[in-house]
């Protein structure tokens, strides 16, 4: 048998062109180091982060061609986001697109006599002690990336199962209501069903109970949404849903920090928010832009996860680290917040998500099945720190 060999597939990446159709991948640089293991191909293509979504066929294109070369038995190509792109070096997040929002021009409306608006972090929300919960859940955890792609949905759907293979009873509601993803990947159809007044019962499957946009409407319909509309079916989901007793909701947030994110964060009381980054310095760029914005409506972040962190190698194991990994626990580390651990880049990982059974439940011993469940307790750890905060400084909250 003869081994495919790296030139091969350069080659090969030689005949699919740039994002622009000028070049080609290749020589234009865009094409990570490549990586065979058991003639399995795998290697990363550089775009700009905000063209991820749509440059999905480029990836695509690039999986099929190496596919095809005889001998090759799969290849698993992933985007990520542009190292040298730090035009955007304004990470500070612009409070301007906010006006669309109801509630926002109106920040004196909920205390009277809270006259001199502190202006620093002028919390234009109520406080987290204010904010109603949802009752029977305990802790409310928002999983969130500050762009697309970099495997929020994959980690938030690891993260609800890998707590509650940890023991807790756990919900998850999908809140990308533009590009749901749960029905999919915790394969389940229909439609959940109305039980007393307004209420809903969730889907349930592997244990944890599911509310996601998805169940609802057709896709198409949910992209033309505006701003008020997304508020309102989000608290919707939260709050006209039979949820029962949980210890904690995970929500997978929309990638970004717009209108669907200032609506959790200012009207749900969430316990904390999880980041996912990849290593790439301008997913960290927007992971900070997605931290600023709990900050700013004072929600604690838990901390960083770095998703598609280093290969390992299908058939020996071992270990490679071609994506820069430990970008995100360097970022942790600076900006003071905790580190909450490193998930591989594994072709497991990716098929088990399409296949609609989660590696956590599917591979229950697997190593990654491991990662995710120290990464869950150390989430539940931070959840738990903060509880106590909260608990501590909740009675010195006092309106002049
Ligand atoms: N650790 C991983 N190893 C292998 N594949 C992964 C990993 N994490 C995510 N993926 C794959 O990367 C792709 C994007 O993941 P996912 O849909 O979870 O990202 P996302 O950030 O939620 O994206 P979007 O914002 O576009 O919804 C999927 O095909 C998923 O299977």
């Amino acid at each position: 048998m003869t081994d495919v060999t790296k030139e091969q597939v350069l080659d090969k990446l030689r005949g699919v062109r740039g994002p622009d159709m000028d070049g080609n991948i290749v020589d234009m640089g865009l094409v990570s180091d490549v990586f065979i293991s058991d003639s399995k191909v795998y290697f990363s293509i550089t775009v700009p982060a905000e063209r991820a979504r749509e440059l999905d066929p480029l990836r695509a294109a690039a999986e099929r061609v190496v596919k095809d070369i005889p001998g090759v038995k799969g290849a698993m190509v992933a985007l990520t986001a542009d190292k040298k792109g730090t035009s955007s070096s304004a990470p500070v997040q612009r409070p301007a697109a906010a006006p669309s929002q109801p509630g926002h021009s109106h920040a004196g409306h909920s205390h009277a006599g809270h006259s001199h608006a502190t202006a620093a972090a002028a919390p234009r929300t109520p406080t987290a002690a204010a904010k109603a919960g949802i009752p029977g859940v305990g802790a409310i955890i928002a999983v969130a990336s500050g762009k697309g792609g970099v495997g929020k949905s994959t980690t938030s759907v690891n993260l609800a199962l890998a707590l509650k293979a940890n023991g807790l009873r756990v919900g998850i509601l999908d809140a990308d209501i533009y590009g749901p993803s749960m029905p999919r990947l915790l394969k389940i159809a229909g439609r959940p069903q109305q039980i007393e007044g307004r209420m809903i019962r969730p889907m349930e499957n592997y244990g944890i109970k599911v509310m996601s946009m998805g169940f609802l409407v057709d896709e198409e319909v949910a992209m033309i949404w505006r701003g008020p509309m997304i508020q309102s079916a989000l608290l919707q989901m939260l709050r006209e849903v039979a949820w029962g007793d949980l210890d904690v909701l995970v929500v997978d947030m929309p990638p970004g920090t717009g209108d669907a994110q200032l609506t959790m964060a200012q009207q749900v009381p969430l316990a904390g928010a999880v980041i996912v980054s990849t290593p790439q310095d301008l997913a960290l760029i927007d992971a900070r832009k997605g931290l600023a914005m709990f900050r700013k409506v004072e929600v604690p972040v838990l901390g960083i996860i770095e998703n598609m962190s280093y290969f390992i190698a299908p058939d020996t194991g071992n270990r490679y680290d071609i994506f820069g990994h430990g970008g995100a626990r360097k970022e942790a580390e600076r900006i003071g917040v905790p580190f909450l651990g490193e998930v591989p880049l594994t072709i497991g990982i990716r098929e088990t998500s399409d296949s609609g059974t989660p590696v956590v439940v599917s591979e229950p011993d697997s190593e990654i099945t491991r990662v995710y469940r120290e990464v869950a307790r150390k989430v539940w750890d931070q959840v738990a720190a903060h509880q106590g905060d909260k608990a501590r400084t909740m009675p010195n909250i006092v309106f002049e």
